[in-house]
């Protein structure tokens, strides 16, 4: 299924709008969506989502606007992977994983023994099976990605949409998670993902989103987007670039780093109160007993 963005406008608070975007995210195909923090990036993930309303323009699903789909039957296409989740009821690793079934479940009935199977094999796919009956609560930042992951891969949508997917995961667990979704978009599924790592981007998205601060945006295949001179302008940094096995490495060139201190000197020192003042001691010694 596809998922196409027609003259589409996202609403930011206090923004004026930005370009419209008219693209459209084929099955099979793997999106980056980059740009500083602030531009407006898990905006509009949530606004292809269905969870805001566009401020012009319209998110169409398949052959009709995503509007006009009713949210239990849009849910069963896409998925959303968060960029953060503060929900900490409590519920099991298993328990949140089945959340990807319940656009399936029919009114008043519980999961099946083939929807548990399918929770199982989502947490073993990332490693974290042997977690189901922790609560969630207790688990790391990369433990609960993998969860959200997890959850979503439960859900099994026909387009996957992701907020920065490698969020609190170390190298070995990023790879694994890109593989999964390189592995979603050649079974047939789409993959939108929002990005900070260039690098990433460039080794895992056939296509990119470029999203300026000043509202511009560009989009297209990746080796047309990957411009050193427009990611320097994007990201406000200049960059240096490498090429490693025919992929582009880009790192960041250090900055000139300030020369004006912190606090300036011209701030009486009685506006910063000692630790003893406040009755705290940051000795960080450590004493043996
Ligand atoms: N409910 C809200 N009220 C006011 N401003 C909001 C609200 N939600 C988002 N914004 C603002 O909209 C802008 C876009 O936010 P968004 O989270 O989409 O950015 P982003 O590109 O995903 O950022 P980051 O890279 O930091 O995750 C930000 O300036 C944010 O402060």
């Amino acid at each position: 299924m596809r998922l196409h963005c027609d003259a589409l406008q996202i609403d930011i608070p206090d923004r004026s709008l930005g370009q419209a975007l008219s693209l459209t995210v084929e099955p099979g195909s793997r999106w980056g969506i980059l740009g500083p923090n602030g531009v407006g990036k898990t905006t509009l993930l949530h606004t292809l989502a269905g969870l805001r309303q566009p401020a012009d323009g319209q998110v169409v699903l398949g052959d009709r606007p995503l509007a006009s789909w009713r949210r239990r039957q849009a849910a069963q296409h896409v998925g959303l992977v968060f960029q953060e989740r503060h929900d900490d009821f409590p519920a099991t690793v298993l328990e949140t994983a089945l959340i990807g079934r319940h656009p399936y479940l029919r009114a008043w009935h519980n999961e099946s023994a083939e929807d548990i199977e399918r929770a199982h094999l989502a947490l073993k796919r990332l490693g974290i099976d042997h977690l189901a009956q922790r609560s969630l609560a207790t688990l790391s930042g990369g433990e609960r990605q993998r969860v959200s992951i997890a959850t979503v891969l439960t859900q099994s949508p026909d387009i996957w949409l992701a907020d920065e997917p490698t969020n609190h995961l170390d190298l070995h667990h990023q790879v694994e998670v890109m593989a999964l979704l390189d592995e979603q978009a050649r079974h047939g599924s789409a993959v939108v993902m929002c990005l900070h790592d260039l690098n990433l981007a460039a080794r895992w998205c056939d296509h990119l989103l470029l999203l300026y601060p000043d509202g511009e945006a560009c989009w297209g295949p990746r080796d047309e987007m990957l411009v050193t001179s427009a990611l320097e302008r994007l990201y406000d940094q200049p960059l240096i670039t490498a090429d490693i096995d025919g992929v582009p490495v880009f790192l960041p060139r250090a900055a000139a780093f300030s020369s004006t201190p912190f606090p300036p000197a011209s701030f009486p020192s009685t506006s910063f109160p000692s630790a003893a003042a406040q009755g705290e001691s940051h000795d960080t010694t450590r004493r043996g007993s």
